[in-house]
């Protein structure tokens, strides 16, 4: 256990905890609940799109050498021999002055190299035959969809690591994915500690207040691609926080605790890590808010400590714990995306440690402005709703200035 507390900065912060990663194991999910998971292996085509070549256009499959000289003024006759629609072959092949009638996505019979679109034709019928006047020349493989011009057989078309979106998914069903490898989701275990907690559904009382933290971190695990499993409230009391943490250790991949943390004398997680033997990564971070955030680990599983403060709770995990899964589901990105944007409100406390604002970034003119969304305690809830990123200002200054370009980090919504 670390005595006293040493600020780390926020990347070294990061390392730390990166130090630990783990992998999830790939399970086969079925596609329709695909979406938003992380795909395991690259995504390959094991045939050419579309596997034949087929009509885009409803109207004649025809021979274009029969239309040579053909214009407006010197239509041609040609004799109807088939009809399909898409899903039907036509097995005969197409001799001169024949055309089949073909709808959008059925094959180009045999014979055929091109077709006409039926705005260009008129149909008659004479002594029980069908005909079709053409007022257009075509040229050879005109109005022709062919095979593998949107996918050829071979290419790999989404790298593993990416998050599955409905594109994807439509990939995933054209090659024949109806159960698909993704990586496994972490299973973090959610303990809020603190005598003043209240569970939502409980009224006020003196002195005490609701717990929105844990509901708070169960939504952001959510987000993340993790599966929260909430292990309710701990009352400020070290026998009964000791014995339901090392229990929980157990049962899950990761611990995120809300509350605690500090110098305060019910703050009685450090005292907890002491005695289960963790290891503390960090205790301090040179940050605003989520100074107190700690990390510890036992063996190769971490055990957040997450502030009691919501703001801070709330960047402690976006900046701490989101890595962990991210790695964990083995995705292409690590982390929050970084932008630059412009600051679109003054921002004049100075700070020794860098902050990370609570704030809403839009798209102005063309450039990415972004603005704090309420007040910037680490104490405060409000300003959480709004927020879409963070504003990052380096500590060390007097303040900042709107119009300055600062980096914001995307919460990814
Ligand atoms: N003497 C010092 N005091 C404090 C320091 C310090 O360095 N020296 N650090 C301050 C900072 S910074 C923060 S942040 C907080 C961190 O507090 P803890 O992580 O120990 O959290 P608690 O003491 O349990 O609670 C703090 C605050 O948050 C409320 N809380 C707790 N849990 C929840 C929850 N689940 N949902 C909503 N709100 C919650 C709690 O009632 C307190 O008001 O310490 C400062 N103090
Ligand atoms: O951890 Mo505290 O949030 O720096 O305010
Ligand atoms: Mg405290």
């Amino acid at each position: 256990m670390l005595n006293e507390r040493n600020p780390i900065p926020v990347s070294e912060a990061v390392k730390r905890v990166t130090g630990f990663y783990k992998k999830g194991e790939t399970e086969y999910i079925p596609l329709t609940n695909a979406h938003q998971r992380i795909l395991a292996d690259d995504l390959k085509a094991d045939h050419d799109v579309p596997p034949f070549d087929r009509s885009p256009y409803d109207g004649y499959a025809l021979r274009s050498a029969d239309t040579t000289e053909v214009t407006e003024h010197n239509p041609k006759i040609l004799e109807v021999v088939g009809h399909i629609g898409a899903g039907s072959v036509h097995h005969e092949h197409v001799a001169n002055n024949q055309v089949v009638r073909i709808m959008t996505g059925a094959p180009i019979p045999d014979g055929a190299d091109a077709v006409i679109m039926l705005e260009d034709t008129t149909t008659f019928e004479q002594d029980g035959r069908t005909y079709v006047t053409v007022r257009k020349s075509l040229q050879h493989q005109q109005n022709i969809s062919f095979q593998g011009e949107d996918v050829g057989e071979g290419s790999v078309l989404v790298n593993k690591g990416t998050v599955i979106n409905p594109g994807i998914v439509a990939l995933l069903a054209t090659f024949g994915y109806a159960q698909v490898p993704v990586t496994k989701k972490p299973v973090i275990g959610v303990i809020a500690t603190g005598s003043e907690l209240l569970e939502v559904d409980q009224p006020l009382e003196q002195g005490k207040i609701r717990n929105s933290n844990a509901y708070m971190i169960m939504a952001q695990l959510e987000r993340a691609g993790a599966i929260p499993k909430y292990y309710g409230q701990l009352p400020d009391d070290l026998s009964e926080s000791l014995e339901k943490i090392s229990e929980v250790m157990k049962e899950v991949d990761f611990v995120v605790t809300t509350g605690g943390v500090s110098v305060g004398d019910y703050d009685l997680l450090p005292e907890i890590y002491h005695q289960i033997g963790a290891e503390v990564l960090f205790n301090k971070v040179a940050m605003r808010p989520g100074s107190v955030t700690t990390v510890a680990a036992i063996d190769d599983r971490l055990l957040y400590g997450l502030s009691g403060n919501p703001s801070a709770c709330y960047v402690g995990f976006e900046l701490f714990v989101r890595p962990i899964i991210d790695h964990y589901l083995a995705k292409e990105t690590i982390g929050m995306q970084q932008e630059q944007a412009i600051l679109a409100a003054d921002f004049s406390k100075a700070n020794p440690f860098d902050r990370f604002v609570r704030g809403r970034y839009q798209v102005k003119n063309g450039q990415l402005v972004a603005e704090p969304t309420g007040k910037d305690k680490s104490n405060m809830v409000h300003s959480l709703a709004k927020a879409n990123c963070f504003i990052q200002l380096p500590g060390g200054t007097e303040g900042y200035k709107k119009g300055d370009q600062v980096t914001i980090h995307l919460l990814g919504e």
